[in-house]
């Protein structure tokens, strides 16, 4: 087959979608001045109902299969994801062909411009805005006495909505990577650490997905995946896996490469990780969490098995027993249905 000089990327039409489709883009007519790039925009099932429960609309990938049927269309040669979106599982025929160097991966606490207040300090009579029941059980469990609230819609809508003058939360708890990847950096109150919340499967990584057998393209991306980035969400990924059983659920996670220095060496910055990752109840009064190291070197493999060992270790402390009762209680507790940009099957992760 001769090569390719028109690439058409499909994205969601959000403005989050766009600013990591337009990153993605970028790079690659920085690496090929010859070939054109352009963006085939379009509404997923979770966009499109906005507003209703993820547990109505569909059970996996609401926001990932118009993209994929499109893709398998060949109406576009790569798809632009957050790879917190993509689901563990994906479609046979697709494949992950790079993650993109990470962001912050972290969380953030968002206030109102001008206002400020420590998070040890939240309690009785503040009101946390998050949809995510892994941020919700991990706020609850550090402070005790809060309320937490839904908030949907895209990071715009969620930022209007704390804003407005009949406003009832405190705060909001966002990524930092959606807040940077929109030029709302200012926004940041304060960023939360590993001691704090740990992080979604994923978060702060852009993935690249294309048919597994499209060489090219395959080629044409892999200067694109960034090797310590692609062993951190691999270990993440791996415990996801493990742990879902099929569906989503509140799992946090921490990895780090372990390294001597101010800096990592180039080996060091691929050599040990560590990864940390803890189960949540629903009401967050039950949390398994653990963490382990091991030398990946390099290998993804290794990689994906340091992600087993985790979740080993996390259903040996009764993380099953909490994801029994997640499961259980799926579709009649909680169920912060995230909308527009909100994600995931089920809703668990937004
Ligand atoms: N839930 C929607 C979503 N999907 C990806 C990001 C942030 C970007 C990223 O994680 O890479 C966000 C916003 C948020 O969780 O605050």
């Amino acid at each position: 087959m001769t090569s390719r000089e028109t690439i058409p990327i499909g994205t969601r039409k959000s403005a989050l979608a766009i600013a990591q489709t337009v990153q993605v883009q970028s790079a690659l007519e920085k690496n090929h001045p010859t070939k054109s790039f352009p963006l085939l925009r379009m509404s997923t099932t979770g966009d499109n109902f906005q507003g209703q429960p993820l547990s109505s609309i569909g059970t996996t990938a609401v926001f990932t299969r118009e993209l994929e049927t499109s893709l398998e269309k060949k109406e576009c040669d790569l798809l632009v994801h957050s790879l917190k979106d993509v689901p563990t599982q994906i479609k046979p025929g697709f494949i992950i062909g790079a993650m993109m160097k990470r962001e912050e991966p972290n969380d953030v606490m968002v206030m109102r411009p001008g206002e400020s207040k420590e998070l040890k300090d939240f309690g009785e009579g503040d009101v946390v805005g998050t949809s995510s029941v892994r941020r919700a059980s991990q706020i609850r469990r550090l402070c005790p006495g809060v309320q937490v609230m839904d908030v949907r819609g895209n990071v715009n809508t969620r930022l209007a909505k704390l804003d407005a003058a009949d406003s009832p939360y405190t705060c909001l708890l966002l990524a930092a990577a959606g807040l940077l990847r929109l030029n709302f950096d200012e926004r940041i109150t304060a960023s939360l650490p590993p001691s704090v919340m740990l992080h979604a499967v994923g978060q702060g990584s852009i993935a690249i997905e294309c048919r597994e057998d499209d060489t090219e393209i395959l080629e044409l991306i892999k200067p694109l995946d960034h090797l310590p980035t692609r062993l951190r969400c691999e270990a993440e990924r791996s415990v996801m896996k493990i742990l879902q059983g099929g569906c989503s659920v509140p799992i946090g996670v921490w990895t780090e490469f372990v390294y001597s220095g101010t800096e990592p060496t180039e080996a060091e910055s691929v050599g040990q990780l560590r990864l940390k990752a803890l189960v949540a109840s629903l009401d967050g009064t039950e949390i398994a969490e653990t963490e382990a190291v091991a030398d990946v070197n390099g290998s993804v493999e290794l990689a994906i098995e340091l992600g087993q060992t985790v979740a080993n270790q996390l259903l040996a402390m009764g993380a099953d027993r909490i994801l029994a009762k997640v499961h259980r209680d799926r579709d009649t507790t909680l169920v912060p249905t995230g909308t527009g940009e909100e994600k995931t099957i089920k809703g668990w992760e937004v």
